[in-house]
């Protein structure tokens, strides 16, 4: 254990230094195997926190954790530090919380820790606390408490990644990048302020529709992108119908019922970031100029001929 003023700062700094949640919670493990000598460290998620990374965990002790220990269950309630019945495979829990609310549990298995140690666990966490929430506002959509446009390339990195270590087989991943219909109209009709309320009750209806797996983003105006994670063709195709039918719940008699433009692309291995997005974005213009109020697969418009494939495009493009 090495607990010298300077390294201890480092750590501290270290830990400052992160600018991604999943970084954040590593760097936190990080720091407390290295000031307390301890290597069974781990950062649980408790309850349905969509922002957060799911796991973090050092040497893997926490992993499928399921159901929660009765410490954890304990931590989680009570919103304190635990230290846990030997019986139990973690000996400290310690609440994270945002907002007041246990969102995140610290568990250590491999020390007993004494007064001292337990201070300066609370310190640590209260360290990831605060830097957490400065790292998630800087993420979110201030209207709608969606992720906002800087949070989605990390997301979309982690998502390519996952495909090209085949921890994870494409086509299963998807982004699909929609907005709304005459969204300039329904300002001009109603005012600004009604077109900040619809696009509110769309977050809330995308929040309902989409799982917590989802990532989902304002990009800003009306135009919102979700990453879907693991979903067959035919998921998305629900997903989308679901989408669709509860916007048009948004309704007033000067404007009718709200719809949307829906573009979808899979991500594959051959794709980038930027021709992913280009894809989708295609479908999705692909969607307006055919009728608005429905969806388009890219992968479907270039089967069916009605898009040529990118290389021809461009080389159409270049004259
Ligand atoms: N209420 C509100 N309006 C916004 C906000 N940001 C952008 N807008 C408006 O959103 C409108 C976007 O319109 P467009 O997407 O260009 O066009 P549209 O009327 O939706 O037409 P289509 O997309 O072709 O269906 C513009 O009038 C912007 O001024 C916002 O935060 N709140």
């Amino acid at each position: 254990m090495s607990s010298a003023p300077e390294h201890l700062l480092n750590s501290v700094a270290s830990i400052t230094e992160q600018r991604q949640l999943q970084s954040l919670a590593s760097s936190l493990i990080e720091t407390i195997e290295q000031t307390m000598g301890v290597d069974q460290v781990a950062v649980i998620n408790v309850g349905d926190v969509p922002h957060f990374p799911q796991m973090m965990s050092s040497s893997g002790f926490a992993l499928g954790l399921s159901p929660l220990p009765p410490c954890v269950q304990a931590c989680v309630e009570r919103g304190e530090v635990i230290l846990c019945e030997l019986t139990t495979p973690c000996k400290v829990a310690l609440p994270i919380k945002m907002n007041d609310v246990v969102v995140k549990v610290l568990l250590i298995n491999d020390i007993e820790p004494d007064e001292a140690q337990i201070t300066m666990l609370r310190a640590f966490s209260r360290i990831y606390e605060n830097f957490a929430r400065v790292v998630q506002d800087s993420q979110t959509d201030s209207l709608t408490g969606l992720l906002n446009r800087k949070a989605y390339d990390a997301r979309l990195f982690h998502m390519f990644t996952c495909i090209r270590n085949e921890t994870r087989r494409a086509p299963y991943f998807w982004i699909l990048t929609f907005d709304i219909d005459f969204f300039k109209k329904i300002n001009d009709t109603l005012g600004h302020l009604y077109g900040d309320e619809v696009l509110l009750k769309l977050s809330r209806i995308m929040r309902e529709c989409f799982g917590s797996d989802d990532a989902q983003f304002r990009f800003g105006g009306d135009e919102f992108v979700v990453l879907l994670d693991n979903k067959s063709q035919h998921e998305v195709e629900v997903l989308c119908r679901q989408l669709l039918q509860q916007a048009a719940t948004i309704y007033h008699e000067k404007i009718g019922p709200v719809t949307l433009s829906i573009g979808i692309a899979a991500l594959n291995l051959e794709d980038n970031p930027a021709s992913v997005m280009m894809k989708a974005d295609k479908a999705l213009y692909f969607a307006k100029e055919n009728g608005r109020n429905r969806w388009a697969f890219y992968h479907q418009l270039i089967q069916q001929g009605d898009m040529l494939p990118p290389h021809i495009d461009d080389d159409i493009e270049l004259f």
